[in-house]
C-alpha cells in the first residue's frame, strides 16, 4: 500500500476527538478507500492532560499549534479550534504557505478569510477544503462544487443552524422557554463556544455566505448578508404561526437578480421564517440540517442530515482528507477564486412575497385602526388576523397577521409609519412567510 496521508491535528473538542474517534474505528476501510492510510502524526489543544476520552499517546503532543505547519512530516494539516481570526487563521495561512493541504470546519473563517486563504492554497498548489463548514456532516459543499457543477444556480435555501433548529422545534414540540433549550443544545454540543452566534443568525450567515460563493461563482461577501436571529421569537409566534398552518424555522436564502439591468446582484438572507407545514423544511427538526439547491437543469435538489454534533461533523472533516489521499487536491471553489465575480448585493424592496407581522400593543379602542390604516397608507394588504384574548389588566396584547403577497417595500414603510406610537409597547417583529 502507498505511503500514508500524515495529518497534524489542531483542536481536539467536540469536532477534533470526533475525528480521532472515527479514523480509529474505521482506519482500515478509509485506507482502502482512499488507496492509502490516513495516519494522525502530530496534535494540539489547550490542555493536554484534559480527559477527552480517547487515547492520545500514539501521537506526538505539540503545545504551540502553530509548529504544526512547520513539520517535515506532515501532508495536511486539519482545523478543529475554530475563531474567524487569531491562532486558527495564523495556522490555516502557514500551513498554506508552507504547500501542506488545510482541511478545516471553521466557518467563520473561510467566511471572512475564504478569498484570501482560497488564493494562498492556488498559488502553493495545497488543498483547503471545508465540507464540515457547511451543514456538519451533510455533503452539501461537494453537492453544491461537484453535484451540482452542471447547473445555473437559481437559488440556495436551508435550514443551516443546528443550535437554532433544535430550539426553535423543541419550543414547538414542548412549549419550553428559550433558555431552557439553549442550555439543552449547548450540553448536546451543537452550540458555537459563543452561543450568540447561533442566536443571532451568525453562524447561518456564514454557512450561507460559503454556499453562495460555491453556487453562484460569486466572491464570498459574508458582510452583504441580512442577518436576523431568533431570540426575538417567542412561544406566543410559534403558537399563532401553528394556527396559521406554519412552524417557524430559521432559513438561510441566496438568489440572484438582474433588477432589470442586466448586471446580476446577490441576495442573501438568513431570518426567522413561516414555513408551510406542508414544505419539505417544515420537517426538519433538531439539530438536523437541510439545504435546497435549484438548479436549472437538475431541478430541486434536497440535502438532508445531521448538521452539528461531534459524528456527522467528523464524517466531513475525514471525506476531505480521503479526497486529498486520492490526489483531489484541486480548487476550492468552482472556479479560480481570481474568477469569482464580485456581485453586488441586490435590494430586496421590490421582492413580491407574504409577511407575518406581530404587534405588541396597548390594549385599548383604536390601536387595531390606527395599525390598519397604516398598512392601507402603505399599500399593504392583510390575508389574516389574529387577536387571542384580552390582558386581565388592561396592559398589552399581541396582534397577529399574515399580508397577501406585495412588494417588501410595502412592508418597510407600514412599519415606518407607525414608528414611535404609543400605541405599540415593543417594536413589531416581521417574519417572511418562505416561498415554495
Ligand atoms: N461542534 C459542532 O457540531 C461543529 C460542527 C461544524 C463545525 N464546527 C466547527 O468546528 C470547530 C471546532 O468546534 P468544536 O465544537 O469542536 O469546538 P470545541 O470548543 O469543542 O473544541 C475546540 C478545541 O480547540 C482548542 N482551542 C481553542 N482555542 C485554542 C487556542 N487558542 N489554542 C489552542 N487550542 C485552542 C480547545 O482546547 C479545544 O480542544 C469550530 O470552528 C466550529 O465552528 C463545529
Ligand atoms: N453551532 C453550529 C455547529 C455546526 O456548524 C450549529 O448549531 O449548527
Ligand atoms: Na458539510
Amino acid at each position: 500500500m502507498a505511503e500514508p496521508l500524515r495529518i497534524a491535528l489542531a483542536g481536539l473538542g467536540t469536532v477534533g476527538t470526533g475525528v480521532l474517534r472515527l479514523l480509529e474505528a474505521n482506519g482500515a476501510t478509509l485506507a482502502k478507500r482512499a488507496g492509502r492510510p490516513i495516519k494522525v502524526v502530530a496534535v494540539s489543544a489547550r490542555e493536554r492532560a484534559r480527559d477527552r476520552g480517547v487515547d492520545l499517546s500514539a501521537y506526538d503532543w505539540v503545545d504551540d499549534m502553530a509548529m504544526l505547519a512547520t513539520r517535515d512530516d506532515v501532508d495536511v494539516v486539519v482545523e478543529l479550534v475554530g475563531g474567524s481570526d487569531g491562532p486558527a487563521l495564523t495556522l490555516a495561512r502557514s500551513a498554506l504557505a508552507q504547500e501542506k493541504h488545510f482541511v478545516t470546519a471553521n466557518k467563520a473563517m473561510v467566511a471572512v478569510h475564504g478569498m484570501e486563504l482560497g488564493k494562498l492554497a492556488e498559488a502553493h498548489d495545497a488543498a483547503f477544503k471545508f465540507e464540515a463548514a457547511v451543514a456538519g456532516g451533510i455533503p452539501v459543499v461537494k453537492g453544491l462544487r461537484e453535484g451540482a457543477a452542471a447547473n445555473r444556480i437559481e437559488r440556495i435555501s436551508g435550514i443551516l443552524n443546528g443550535t437554532c433548529n433544535f430550539i426553535l422545534s423543541e419550543m414547538e414540540r414542548s412549549g419550553a422557554d428559550f433558555g431552557e433549550v439553549l442550555s439543552q443544545a449547548q450540553a448536546k454540543g451543537f452550540a458555537e463556544a459563543d452561543p450568540g452566534f447561533d442566536i443571532e443568525g451568525v453562524d447561518a450567515a456564514h454557512k450561507l455566505a460559503i454556499l453562495a460563493a460555491i453556487g453562484f461563482g460569486a466572491r464570498i461577501d459574508f458582510d452583504a448578508v441580512a442577518i436576523s436571529g431568533i431570540t426575538e421569537v417567542g412561544a406566543a409566534d410559534i403558537a399563532r404561526a401553528a394556527t396559521l398552518g406554519f412552524v417557524i424555522r430559521l432559513v438561510g436564502v441566496a438568489d440572484c437578480d438582474t433588477q432589470g439591468s442586466g448586471a446580476p446582484r446577490l441576495l442573501q438572507r438568513v431570518r426567522p421564517c413561516l414555513v408551510p407545514k406542508d414544505h419539505p423544511l417544515a420537517h426538519v427538526t433538531g439539530p438536523t440540517n437541510a439545504v435546497v439547491v435549484e438548479g436549472n437543469f437538475s431541478g430541486r435538489l434536497l440535502f438532508q442530515g445531521a448538521g452539528a454534533g461531534d459524528g456527522p461533523t467528523a464524517s466531513a472533516v475525514v471525506a476531505d482528507l480521503v479526497d486529498i489521499a486520492r490526489g483531489d487536491t484541486g480548487l476550492p471553489f468552482s472556479v479560480p477564486v481570481a474568477d469569482l465575480e464580485p456581485l453586488e448585493a441586490a435590494d430586496p424592496g421590490h421582492r413580491v412575497g407574504r409577511d407575518y407581522l406581530r404587534f405588541t400593543v396597548a390594549d385599548r379602542p383604536g390601536v387595531l385602526a390606527e395599525i390598519t390604516a397604516a398598512m392601507r397608507d402603505a399599500d399593504l394588504s392583510i390575508e389574516s388576523l389574529i387577536q387571542q384574548g384580552r390582558s386581565a389588566d388592561g396592559g398589552e396584547v399581541l396582534v397577529a397577521m399574515v399580508t397577501h403577497e406585495g412588494p417588501e417595500r410595502c412592508v418597510t414603510r407600514a412599519l415606518e409609519l407607525l414608528e414611535g406610537s404609543p400605541s405599540l409597547t415593543a417594536p413589531p417583529l416581521v417574519l417572511p412567510i418562505l416561498r415554495d
